[in-house]
């Protein structure tokens, strides 16, 4: 049968080069190639379905996640797939598994803090998979705090051991990815204590399972924490409680790079960073970063699609009512998500950028960046998953009643984003050290030079006085008008919080009594960072036809529309007035309407297979009636006309007699 393609006109509208768009958003040639090419081959693998998940219970999801990930596993051996083509592939099962752990965060922590004897002998058997490891830093009691860790790895001269051991209820390690029903190993962060003496947090690799028959070892105690927000969701992963009962392991197992304990036990520590037992926390925040566009761009391109499909009211004699994206209330919601989707894919690939030149100063014992990189990657990573997970549901509001669907694919798209909010730091508890790093710079002015992302302090005294030059609302496109509002509001609201702070004797009380503006200030500086780099990037050639100008257009709307969205910021500190308030918002209005012809082939961009996007209303072919009809008979409680069920609740209600007065 041949396939209407009922988004064609909208296709036909756009003005740029699609296909070269598909490669800035892949980042290369290269990049294009690969994801295409892997994205198609799962979805062309019926190993790989993902339709039934909301459907299954628990124990049938779980067992059909380790199905998958065992296949996935076969198909990257049997296909020979290097490993960025298996962690490709990897991504584009998606479905949250204990192989995210073990690759995300077990092998690097490894490669973080592991020295070179220890990764030469974890690492080749974590790359064939003949071990599965879990990073359990958090505890019952303690996540945010992790200096609050009780877990306690005490050495034992004697047996040349750490004996780790688990010395209250609050200190069982909790949450872990992985842990309860897979993982045959742990990096566990535990209390090192040598000579009575506690040297604070460290990680260890410990065996929690034996290798053959997969029961936990003795003093080990390990299970699934339980059922988590959402049908399908995140409870395809096995998040775990662990306690240890005195186990010993030996003392080479002690992740070492940081620190070191030596056969007579003494303590050392290596002329490294003390922060650097923290280094996964920062590399697993950046691919996070990265990761948020894809979840974004996921629920943009199926409101998109979705909003030119469905028309509601306007008809005119009989024609046909208006498609819902061309409401300007629609546009405005819908708009600067898709530019959002585009900013955080930018900023996310200058993440891994400054991610890169950190690990390599590093490498060359030069630390002095990794302050900026810690504060990088934890206030980006706390403001793109907050935008993402609110945009998911701002998407799933503008797809309306059918967006409540599960065929929708946006309430498992939001179930399974929205613990990024929480893990790997919780928003809050991260842009407070945003708040500190920027204090801190504050504090040093004049004395230490600012440079990289805090640059912009170097003209503080500018930035403090200067006045905004906008006079008519196209005076709103010029990239230095819009850096320079963005810088003072940043800088003012800085300088304010410093200003206040030191109003306080104890510095320590006055960050917890500001500490609500203290993370706004964090939220301006963090949203000056992704606009100042959307904007470096359209200084790059972008090769295309009309793609650079798509891009500029997109580029506007972020920024205008956190402007307008921010105003009281912009407005109480002086850097705008409401005259240019009203002149950006008269801009973006005119934005929208330029982004509008071109919505569609700008989510056609993101090169989504319908199997990845998992989603009626945002299918490719946007013949999304039939389908929907089509998916509502096969849910399992339409496989009987009439319920189980029937006889025992229904019938008996229907049949009974009550003789009261009133009846
Ligand atoms: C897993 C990935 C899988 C696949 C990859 C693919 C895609 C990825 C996309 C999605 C991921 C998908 C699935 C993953 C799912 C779940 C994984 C979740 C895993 C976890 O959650 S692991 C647990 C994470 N836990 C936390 O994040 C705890 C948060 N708390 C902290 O980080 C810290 O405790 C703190 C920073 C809040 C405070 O610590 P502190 O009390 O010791 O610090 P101080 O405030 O006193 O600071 C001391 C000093 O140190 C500096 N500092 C702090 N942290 C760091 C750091 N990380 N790096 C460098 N420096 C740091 C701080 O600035 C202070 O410096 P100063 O100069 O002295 O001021
Ligand atoms: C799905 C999921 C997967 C996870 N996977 C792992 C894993 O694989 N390994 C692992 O080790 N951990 C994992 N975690 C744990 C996760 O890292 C922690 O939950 C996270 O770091 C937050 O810590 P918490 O739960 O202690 O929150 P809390 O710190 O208890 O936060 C509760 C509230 O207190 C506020 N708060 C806390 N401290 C402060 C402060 N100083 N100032 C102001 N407000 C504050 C927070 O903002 C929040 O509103 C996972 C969690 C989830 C949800």
């Amino acid at each position: 049968m041949e396939r209407v393609d009922h988004l064609a006109h909208e296709r036909n509208k756009s003005e740029f080069d699609v296909d070269a768009m598909k490669i800035v958003w892949a980042g290369s040639p290269h990049a294009f190639e690969l994801s295409d090419r892997i994205s198609k081959l799962v979805a062309s693998d019926p190993g790989f379905r993902k339709d039934n998940r909301t459907m299954l219970s628990r124990k049938d999801l779980f067992k059909n996640t380790l199905r998958k990930a065992a296949y996935a596993w076969k198909t990257i051996v049997d296909l020979h797939l290097s490993e960025e083509e298996a962690a490709k592939l990897r991504f584009y099962v998606d479905e949250p598994a204990y192989t995210d752990l073990h690759w995300g965060m077990f092998v690097p922590a490894i490669k973080g803090q592991g020295t070179d004897e220890q990764q030469q002998k974890w690492l080749p058997l974590a790359y064939k998979m003949q071990i599965i490891g879990c990073y359990a830093q958090t505890e019952l009691g303690h996540g945010s705090n992790v200096q609050g860790l009780e877990t306690t790895a005490t050495f034992d001269p004697q047996t040349d051991e750490f004996i780790i051991h688990s010395p209250t209820l609050t200190s069982s390690k909790w949450w872990p990815g992985g842990l309860g029903k897979v993982a045959t190993h742990a990096i566990a962060y535990a209390r090192l204590i040598v000579g009575g003496r506690d040297y604070g947090v460290n990680g260890f690799i410990v065996q929690l399972r034996s290798l053959e028959d997969h029961s936990p070892l003795p003093g080990i105690t390990v299970g699934d924490i339980g059922m988590k927000f959402g049908n399908g969701a995140y409870n395809t992963m096995d998040n775990g409680v662990l306690q240890f009962d005195h186990v010993r392991i030996p003392r080479d197992q002690m992740l070492m790079r940081v620190s070191q304990v030596t056969r007579e036990g003494k303590y050392k520590q290596s002329d490294v960073p003390r922060q650097l037992v923290y280094g996964t926390m920062v590399y697993v925040r950046q691919t996070i970063v990265a990761d948020a566009s894809c979840a974004l761009s996921r629920a943009v391109c199926i409101a998109t699609r979705y909003s030119a499909v469905r028309r509601q009211f306007g008809s005119q004699n009989g024609g046909p009512e208006t498609q819902v994206i061309d409401y300007k209330t629609q546009q405005s919601r819908l708009f600067p998500l898709l530019a959002s989707a585009y900013a955080f894919r930018f900023i996310g690939e200058w993440l891994k950028w400054l991610y890169t030149d950190v690990t390599q100063r590093l490498q060359a014992n030069d630390f002095s960046t990794l302050p900026e990189a810690h504060a990088c990657t934890a206030g980006l990573k706390s403001l793109t998953t907050t935008a993402t997970a609110d945009g998911i549901e701002e998407c799933r509001k503008l797809c309306g009643g059918h967006g409540y669907l599960c065929s929708s694919g946006l309430p498992e798209l939001f179930a399974v984003y929205v613990p990024a909010c929480t893990y790997e730091g919780d928003n809050t508890v991260l842009l407070l050290q945003v708040a500190r790093f920027l204090m801190k710079t504050v504090s040093q002015l004049g004395v230490k030079k600012p440079v990289g992302t805090i640059g912009y302090m170097t003209r503080v005294d500018h930035l403090m006085q200067c006045r905004c030059g906008v006079q008519r609302a196209e005076d709103w496109l010029n990239p230095s008008a819009l850096l320079e509002a963005f810088e003072a509001r940043a800088a003012r609201m800085s300088v304010a919080c410093a200003q206040n702070l030191s109003n306080f004797d104890n510095p320590e009380e006055g960050f917890a009594e500001l500490s609500a503006d203290l993370v706004e200030a964090a939220v301006a500086h963090c949203q000056l960072i992704i606009v100042s780099k959307f904007i470096e990037k359209l200084q790059q050639e972008i090769p295309g036809k009309g793609v650079k100008q798509q891009l500029e257009v997109l580029c506007n709307i972020y920024t205008l529309f956190l402007l307008h969205k921010h105003q009281g910021d912009f407005l109480s500190t002086g850097c705008i007035t409401p005259k240019h308030a009203s002149l950006a918002n008269d801009q973006l209005r005119s934005l929208y309407s330029q982004v509008r012809p071109n919505a569609i082939a700008l989510v056609d961009a993101f090169n989504y297979t319908d199997h990845f996007l998992g989603s009626i209303l945002g299918c490719y072919d946007g013949n999304v009636y039939p389908k929907l009809y089509e998916a509502a008979w096969e849910d399992p409680l339409n496989d009987s006309v009439v319920p189980d069920g029937y006889h025992q609740y229904i019938r008996p209600l229907l049949k009974q007699q009550i003789r009261t007065a009133r009846l």
